[in-house]
């Protein structure tokens, strides 16, 4: 008998618990308490997971899309009922305030249903032989969209249910079953987004949940073969692990970031102010997008920095319940990560001019002036609620200190000639750049994208139904 907090694991429309009998216990990030225990599975039962949802695809995969589409809109409708109860358990179990935690399973719906209608358009195409020199009229190609099989998906702990069905519908709308892997810090929000699926009619097998820590089951589920394709969102150490597990099969990663800030010469610096606080510090900085470095000119920094300085202190701080701006970082090793960061820079003489206080995993905005490229914090992702400002000489060194990061996420461009921004846009090695906002992903429909060691591949609900997909092509010779 499961006590009243053990979560299951799902497979074949079951919901079992381990032959282990081990549970991984999840502690709340901003109390002591213990929000629940999830399922330490075996190998056997990966074996058994992907083996299902193996079984499970092909009659999947033979019905019309209309059919599959019903099962997601009709999925987004029981998140949407169960906003209140859902966003709860993402609150207790990742520290999100309670409003963006219902915010984001609100987003969650919106996207499975736009994954829904973008499903039902997507289509392949048809090509005719003759416009090859020498081809003929007579030899045509109908180029049909296929499902590439299981897709296994792979979620971070900052999104639990967004980011898990960003992954799960477009896999599931094109034709693929799923091996669905939370973060296990998030496993419990995504027990309960894969009962709103069941709930909403999830054929048996068709979607598995395995938890268990990726450190344990993680290499065993990527270098599987019964697995077709690896769509992940996490660190990028974890990704770069991964890629090299993954053999032979589409791999898409979403990995780290260090979006920068260029503050032109001649930007709105209000408007830049808003962004910049807004993009740095929401779920306390505990977004891959998250503006994570801000690039000055020098004779302008002062201004800027006085206006970022009356921003960051509006913020509030304190509990996820109370709807705080800055929360509690999801654990202790991630609070102690940010603040070396932060030591580093003040022992190497940046000036702190906000913030630089701790409550246990609850650290105080912080803002740190004349950080310089010595300093730990000018490149590598705190994934916290510190914001470096680096002051330049001229908008060349804010390009150079771009693309010297070996991160290639987003950039934000403030500059009020456009111009300017498009010149500025192309000279910078990241998958996005936005002109006078902040960085961040959505809308959920524009395409998503990480270079260098931000990721690999694309996601955005049009791209992941193409990369979760392959093309068949029949050619008729008349
Ligand atoms: N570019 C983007 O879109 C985003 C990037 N991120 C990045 O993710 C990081 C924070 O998220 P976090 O959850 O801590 O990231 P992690 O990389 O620690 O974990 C991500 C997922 O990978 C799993 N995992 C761990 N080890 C393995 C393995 N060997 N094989 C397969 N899976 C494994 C984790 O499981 P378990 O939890 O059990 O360890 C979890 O489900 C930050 O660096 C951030 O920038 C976050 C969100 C979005
Ligand atoms: O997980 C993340 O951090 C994201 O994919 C960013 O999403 P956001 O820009 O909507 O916060």
């Amino acid at each position: 008998m499961m006590s009243m907090n053990t979560y299951p694991y799902l497979i074949n429309g079951q919901w079992q618990e381990s032959t282990t009998n081990e549970t991984i216990e999840l502690v709340s990030p901003y109390t002591d308490e213990v929000v629940g225990h999830v399922q330490a599975m075996s190998r056997d039962e990966v074996d058994e997971a992907i083996h299902g949802a193996k079984s499970a695809q092909q009659e999947w995969a033979a019905l019309p899309v209309n059919k599959r589409a019903e099962l997601l809109y009709a999925w987004a409708d029981k998140l949407e009922e169960r906003v209140d109860e859902i966003g709860q358990i993402i609150m207790r179990e990742v520290g999100k305030n309670l409003s963006d935690a219902k915010k984001e399973v609100v987003r969650t719906a919106e996207i499975i249903r736009y994954t829904a209608e973008e499903g039902l358009r997507f289509t392949g195409g048809f090509m005719q032989g003759d416009s090859f020199p020498g081809g003929s009229k007579n030899k045509m190609a109908i180029i049909k969209k296929e499902a590439l099989g299981v897709v296994l998906a792979i979620s971070p702990f900052n999104y639990p249910v967004n980011l898990a069905a960003a992954k799960i519908a477009p896999a599931l709308i094109t034709g693929n079953a799923v091996v669905f892997k939370p973060a296990t810090q998030g496993a419990i929000s995504g027990v309960k987004m894969v009962e709103a699926l069941q709930d909403a009619g999830l054929p048996s097998g068709l979607l598995n949940l395995v938890t268990g820590r990726g450190s344990v089951i993680g290499d065993y589920l990527t270098s599987h073969p019964g697995i077709d394709m690896i769509t992940f969102t996490g660190g990028t150490g974890t990704g770069q692990h991964l890629s090299q597990q993954a053999s032979m099969v589409p791999v898409v990663l979403e990995l780290g970031g260090k979006d920068p800030a260029l503050v032109l010469e001649d930007a709105d610096l209000t408007l830049a102010a808003d962004q910049i606080v807004s993009g740095a510090f929401s779920y306390s900085g505990q977004r891959c997008t998250a503006i994570k470095r801000v690039f000055v000119l020098e004779h302008q920094a002062d201004e800027l920095v006085g206006m970022l300085k009356d921003r960051v202190e509006k913020l509030t701080v304190g509990s996820p319940v109370d709807n705080s701006f800055i929360v509690p970082l999801i654990d202790k090793k991630s609070a102690d990560y940010v603040q070396g960061l932060i030591d580093d820079a003040v022992n190497k003489q940046a000036t702190v001019v906000h913030g630089n206080e701790r409550d246990g995993n609850l650290l105080h905005p912080t803002l740190l002036d004349h950080v310089t490229r010595e300093m730990r914090v000018a490149w590598e992702e705190p994934f916290g609620p510190v914001l470096p400002v680096i002051r330049v000489n001229s908008l060349d060194e804010m390009i150079e200190l771009t693309n010297e990061s070996e991160f290639g996420l987003q950039a934000s461009v403030f500059t009020q000639n456009v111009n300017s921004a498009f010149t500025v846009a192309d000279k910078l090695e990241v998958g996005t750049v936005q002109v006078n906002g902040r960085t961040e992903r959505g809308p959920d429909h524009f395409p998503f994208i990480g270079v260098k060691q931000s990721g690999l591949g694309v996601q955005g609900i049009g791209r992941s139904l193409e990369t979760m997909t392959r093309d068949k092509v029949t050619v008729i010779n008349l």
